[in-house]
């Protein structure tokens, strides 16, 4: 995987096992419960340090300016943070869907950040690592910190929790969901009640973002309704992807061989250690 001076790191993505909305704040970020568990399906990024300073992103994507793109934008922030006089060419393997509901964004934000803080031997904690994300996007801590959390708050306050790690099949609709649109929809229910980590272990999964994006976006509503047909099928975040668990491998790969003639569908491991956390052998 390594040796002195180039990384090459998984960014894997996460599913919201489920997602309550329990208030909304003054500036208009709403409260949130919100279950994450990573999955074994990954961006891949290199890094390649330089000793010149210049921080260059060689494969930009289609859509993502390089300035804006949330590798380049960790690297600047962590060279400004630590006054470090590295640089780094960074190549992004894009293997998750944008703006799916599975975080690749944040993922690679988080894989920059950890990648970067070996190769430039900047040495700063999970625990800085995981502040100096939150700048970069909500969910980045969650994935420095390469946990299946228990999130609540706008989504800072974070619980490790140990679960199940089934087989999940994740089914790719072909349309993008803003989360800004469906925060911002008047028929989202904002005011549900809290419940504890206990209730949601005992079944209480239900995800507040559902009804909203099923009415706005009939291609979400099929795939719930196709997957539906092998396993109760749930939305992870504010979608577009749907998903669901599976106990035994052969029965996600059944589903998988009959939903991909129709569907862009992947399947993998349900994880509490992040990819990422086990390529870097983080404790
Ligand atoms: C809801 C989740 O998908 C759960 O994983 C994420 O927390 C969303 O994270 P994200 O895609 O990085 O979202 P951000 O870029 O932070 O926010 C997009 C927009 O969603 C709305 N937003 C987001 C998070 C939150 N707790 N309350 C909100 O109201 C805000 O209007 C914000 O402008
Ligand atoms: N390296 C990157 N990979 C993906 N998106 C990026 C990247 N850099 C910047 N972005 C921007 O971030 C946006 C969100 O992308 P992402 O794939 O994380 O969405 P998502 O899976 O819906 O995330 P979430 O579950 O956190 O809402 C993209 O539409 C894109 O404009």
């Amino acid at each position: 995987m390594m040796d002195s001076d180039v990384l090459h790191l998984p960014a894997p993505a996460k599913l919201n096992l489920m997602l309550r909305i329990v208030g909304r704040r003054k500036d208009g970020y709403h409260l949130l419960q919100t279950v994450f568990q990573f999955i074994d399906h990954c961006d891949w990024i290199t890094l390649r340090r330089r000793s010149d300073g210049v921080i260059r992103l060689v494969n930009p994507l289609p859509t993502v300016p390089e300035d804006q793109d949330l590798t380049v934008r960790a690297a600047k922030l962590l060279r400004k943070f630590t006054g470090i006089g590295y640089g780094v060419e960074i190549e992004i393997e894009k293997n998750l869907p944008m703006g799916g509901g599975l975080g690749g964004g944040s993922s690679d934000a988080a894989t920059a950040l950890l990648g970067l803080n070996v190769l430039w031997r900047t040495g700063l904690s999970l625990q800085d690592l995981m502040v100096l994300g939150l700048q970069l996007g909500a969910d980045v801590p969650v994935f420095i910190n390469g946990r299946s959390t228990w999130a609540e708050g706008v989504g800072e306050v974070l619980t490790p929790l140990d679960l199940p790690e089934p087989w999940f099949v994740v089914l790719v609709p072909g349309c993008h969901v803003s989360t800004a649109q469906i925060f911002s929809a008047p028929n989202l229910t904002r005011n549900n009640k809290p419940i504890t980590i206990s209730d949601f272990l005992a079944g209480q999964q239900e995800n507040h973002c559902l009804p909203v994006v099923s009415e706005l976006y009939p291609e979400v509503r099929a795939a719930l309704c196709g997957l539906g047909r092998f396993a109760h099928a749930k939305l992870t975040g504010t979608g577009a992807c749907v998903f669901a668990a599976f106990a035994e491998e052969a029965d996600a790969r059944a589903a998988v061989a009959a939903l991909e003639r129709e569907w862009l569908v992947f399947f993998a491991r349900g994880r509490n250690r992040s990819a990422l956390h086990r390529a870097l052998k983080l404790a």
